[in-house]
């Protein structure tokens, strides 16, 4: 009886192989894994995801179709085919899937920009971002919130120095950028408003059938949509609530003298024609939060675990604030175009360690031509992920990829701007990330005063380890960055940050 059962899973299995291949024959799919009933490729699949699917790419090229469950997904992996999607293709592949309930509710039912798909409103909340919010007036503006938060940092930072007492640069850092983003975005430091945000997000990593068996995601098998609905969601709504109600309320009071401080003011004040609905101002906030707070926090994390570990590196960007800046004054913000070898480093961090190394995902309603001479056809209804982590490591830009070689952008103007596909821990096109500006400020701005403060160093009892963590959206080290600092500069100038 049992052989019998065992020969007919067998027969079984041989079939739905037989019928994947044949089906992927008959339509054109880009190649990939071969995709059983129900499960899809979903049991063969590693962690992390970006190099399993860069592995994949060895096997089945650049673009690889799969099905994850009964989902199925597009994966880009090396910078051609990123511009492909983000650039040749951009209008296509804009829309964001909306079909999962867990982005309707993290997004206040799509009243959000993220989790949009393009249309008039999303149209409007881009144009907002570029030209209110991240506009250069506005970041000059939030300058001082991000010199304040610095100080702090700096500040702690010789304490721990003057006792010989080792630095985490983990706690330090999420400090530091969960201050500076929230005085950003409220003038007030409001940790409980990022810690309650990001207990959302992190949500998203719990395994839900529903998004990989999307009939049965309506069941919440996992109760996570229960727990969103009922207690995060609602905390979040009333933080942000009160934000926008104390800010209408100073508004009101300031009159004709009302000045914006912050993007909270800036939302609420803009002009009839671009009014966005309170929903709406939650949802960007709620974002801005989202997206900026995490990604990075982890990005200067990387950035420094590199550096403090190539003691060559270090020196060199040293020597470079030392002729530049010189030590009798503080880096400024405007020093970054002066600044070639340290906007090197942080480049090249981003490159090697893209905070969310398979970007957000993307989806077209229509097929689209692959246009190989093969007749490859991308069907519609496709969630696209483009492999930014891949893109930026892809062998056909970048002699030794996998190494931490600042020097190769020296004499370049190669940028993660979005212009260049060898580069794009921002991702590119229409949807890239529209927090860019604000978040190379504030990691340039960190990074160099940290390195014109500070001699760095590892603990030897503590190297520093250059791995990932396993398991979530984001990719920050396996371990917290705890190090040794000692003052470089005289105390005097220290305290002007
Ligand atoms: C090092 C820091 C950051 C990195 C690496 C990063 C990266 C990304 C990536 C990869 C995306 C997805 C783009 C796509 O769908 O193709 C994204 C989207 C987004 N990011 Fe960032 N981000 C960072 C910081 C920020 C900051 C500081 C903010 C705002 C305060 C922000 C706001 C957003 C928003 C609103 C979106 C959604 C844009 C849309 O869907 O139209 N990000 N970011």
């Amino acid at each position: 009886m049992g052989i019998t059962i065992a020969i007919l899973v067998c027969l079984l299995a041989t079939a739905a192989i037989i019928k994947s291949l044949l089906a992927r024959r008959s339509s054109r799919l880009p190649p990939g894994p071969i995709s059983f009933p129900v499960v899809g490729s979903l049991l063969s699949l590693r962690q992390p995801l970006h190099r399993h699917f860069a592995r994949l790419a060895d096997r089945y090229g650049p673009i690889v179709f799969l099905k994850i469950g009964m989902v199925p997904y597009v994966i880009a992996n090396t910078a051609r085919a990123a511009e492909f999607f983000l650039k040749i293709h951009d209008a296509e592949f804009a829309n964001r899937p909306q079909s999962e309930e867990f982005f309707r509710i993290f997004s206040f039912g799509w009243s959000d920009l993220a989790f949009r798909s393009p249309g008039p409103e999303w149209k409007l909340m881009r144009k907002i971002c570029a030209t209110n919010l991240f506009s250069n007036a506005m970041l000059a503006t939030s300058a001082p919130y991000r010199r304040s938060q610095l100080q702090s940092a700096m500040d702690a930072i010789l304490d721990r120095s003057r006792g010989g007492e080792p630095v985490n640069l983990r706690t330090l850092f999420a400090r530091y950028t969960s201050g500076s983003l929230c005085l950003t975005l409220f003038s007030q430091e409001c940790p409980e408003v990022v810690e309650t945000i990001n207990n959302m997000a992190g949500q998203a990593i719990n395994l839900n059938i529903g998004e990989i068996i999307p009939s049965l995601d309506w069941m919440d098998l996992h109760g996570v949509y229960a727990t969103m609905r009922g207690e995060i969601m609602p905390r979040i709504k009333a933080l942000l609530d009160d934000q926008v109600r104390e800010h209408q309320e100073r508004k009101k009071a300031a009159g004709d003298g009302f000045v914006c401080r912050d993007f909270v003011d800036v939302l609420i004040s803009l002009d009839e024609s671009d009014k966005l609905s309170d929903q709406e101002i939650i949802g960007l906030l709620c974002d801005m939060v989202g997206a900026g707070f995490k990604t990075s926090m982890e990005s200067i994390e990387w950035c420094m675990a590199e550096v403090i570990s190539k003691p060559e590196i270090m020196r060199k960007a040293q020597e470079e604030l030392d002729q530049i800046i010189g030590r009798e004054r503080a880096v400024e913000e405007h020093d970054l175009q002066n600044l070639p070898f340290i906007q090197a480093i942080l480049k090249e961090a981003l490159r090697l360690h893209p905070a969310v190394p398979l970007g957000m995902p993307h989806y077209n309603l229509r097929p689209v031509e692959l246009g190989d001479g093969h007749g490859t056809i991308i069907p519609a209804k496709c969630k696209l992920l483009v492999n930014l982590w891949a893109a930026n490591r892809d062998p056909a830009h970048w002699t030794s990829p996998h190494e931490f070689q600042p020097e190769r952008f020296l004499g370049t103007n190669i940028s993660p701007g979005g212009q260049h596909f060898q580069i794009i821990p921002f991702s590119a096109g229409r949807r890239m990330c529209a927090g860019y500006g604000l978040a190379m400020r504030s990691l340039f701005f960190l990074l160099a005063s940290l390195l014109h403060g500070f001699i760095w160093s590892e603990i030897s009892d503590n190297p520093i380890a250059l791995e990932e963590s396993i398991g979530t959206i984001s990719c920050p080290p396996a371990k917290d960055l705890i190090v040794a600092a000692s003052p470089r500069i005289e105390e005097r100038i220290l305290a002007q940050y």
